[in-house]
């Protein structure tokens, strides 16, 4: 079992030939021997413990939003739109791992479809159906849009999308009037089908007509945002990761500890994902580059098979506190960048592009910052964890 590393030992050592090495060898004391060549891949007892990420269903009576009672404390993400949008697709290829094409097969919703997603973050998904007629007297908007942590209309822009516009202002100023904080979260979806042209031309009329509604009614800063999805890419699962992101109540703090990693380990992007839904919670705040985002996920999917296959259950392997330190990863690519994966907690995993030739030589340093990282990271959990508890005492 190695050593638990101390909270002395706050430093991030910069990586790089023209940067400081680090020498102090005090410094590493508690540091397990990690000497691997640069194919082998260090797979020990990572991600079995993903079967405990819960995602459990519940199904609630058609117009009733109880069963998840709004003061719960956990944020919800409404899935609203028209029918066939594509809701229930986005939900199960997120949240439970269907392949796209299988989203042919699913049944329109005809009640409110309830997930709660345990993770870093516990969180319920309310999946509506494109029927449902929310906005009439006979529905408590308490109920609905009380304690919700964000609104996401999903409109398919493969169709004529004036009904759904107009549906969704109408949402917007009702919400406006009575939640004025609620973000509301604009997928246009299915952009799939759409020529690169037609995909902008669509995304501007579609920003335009909600604008000018939202502006005539006086609401000139509305928080609405807008992304083009489609859950056969990753566009998907990066809308997804933006709208979580705006529920982390520590999110800036998460960005400046991993900007000071990458920056000093060169690292070209780094994200901390959610391993099980692959929505990452935070990433240094460089450029999104598309290509670098499917790579960390596809690695991750990679090890999660791998580790299901030949891993077993670790009674180490907790959500907060003093974290087991030996379940990394690395590979190696044919351009000698390197692919670097280490577990924090149970739930998330940091994932960082290493395009230094270098790096495989400078391994066993890069895993002792991506642990400073771990320490820093398991801090800043638990002071929200203390917060939360002191608040369920009060
Ligand atoms: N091309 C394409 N098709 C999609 C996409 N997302 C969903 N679909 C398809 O859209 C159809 C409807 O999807 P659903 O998820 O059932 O739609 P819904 O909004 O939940 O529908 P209701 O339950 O009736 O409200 C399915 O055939 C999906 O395969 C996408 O990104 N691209």
């Amino acid at each position: 079992m190695p050593t638990p590393l101390t909270r002395t030992r706050s430093r991030i050592i910069p990586l790089g030939p023209d940067r400081h090495v680090y020498t102090d060898s005090s410094l590493l004391h508690g540091i397990p021997p990690m000497y691997k060549t640069g194919a082998q891949l260090s797979l020990e007892n990572f991600v079995q413990g993903t079967s405990h990420t819960l995602i459990q269903p519940v199904q609630g009576k058609l117009g009733q939003a109880s069963g998840g009672s709004p003061h719960d404390g956990k944020p919800r993400l409404l899935l609203m739109g028209l029918r066939r949008s594509g809701k229930s697709s986005i939900a199960s290829v997120v949240f439970h791992k269907m392949p796209p094409n299988e989203t042919l097969f699913l049944e329109s919703t005809t009640r409110i479809q309830k997930d709660s997603v345990h993770s870093f973050m516990d969180f319920q998904v309310w999946d509506f159906p494109g029927q449902l007629e929310y906005l009439e007297p006979s529905f408590d908007l308490e109920d609905i849009f009380g304690s919700l942590g964000a609104l996401v209309w999903v409109i398919d822009a493969q169709d004529d999308y004036l009904d759904s516009v107009a549906r969704l202002n109408r949402t917007i100023l009702t919400v406006q009037q009575y939640y004025p904080n609620i973000n509301i979260e604009v997928f246009i979806h299915k952009v799939d089908g759409l020529s690169e042209e037609y995909r902008t031309d669509t995304f501007q009329d579609i920003v335009q007509r909600i604008s000018d509604e939202l502006s005539d009614a006086g609401y000139e800063n509305a928080p609405v945002h807008y992304y083009l999805t489609s859950i056969y890419d990753y566009s998907v699962f990066e809308a997804f990761s933006k709208v979580i992101q705006k529920l982390i109540p520590n999110l800036s703090t998460l960005e400046n500890l991993i900007n000071t990693l990458a920056n000093n380990c060169g690292f070209e992007k780094t994200y901390l994902f959610d391993v099980l839904s692959k929505i990452y919670i935070a990433s240094d705040t460089r450029p999104v580059d598309m290509a670098c985002y499917e790579m960390c996920s596809d690695y991750i999917d990679v090890i999660v098979d791998i580790s299901e296959l030949y891993s077993w259950d670790h009674p180490d392997r907790k959500p907060k506190g003093d974290q087991m330190q030996e379940a990394e990863s690395h590979v190696i690519l044919q351009d000698e960048t390197m692919i670097h994966l280490m577990e924090m907690n149970k739930y998330l995993c940091l994932v960082s592009v290493i395009p230094n030739p270098e790096a495989k030589e400078k391994k066993g340093l890069i895993d002792m910052n991506c642990r400073l990282f771990q320490d820093a990271l398991n801090e800043v959990f638990a002071r929200s964890w203390e917060e939360e508890e002191k608040d369920s005492s009060t």
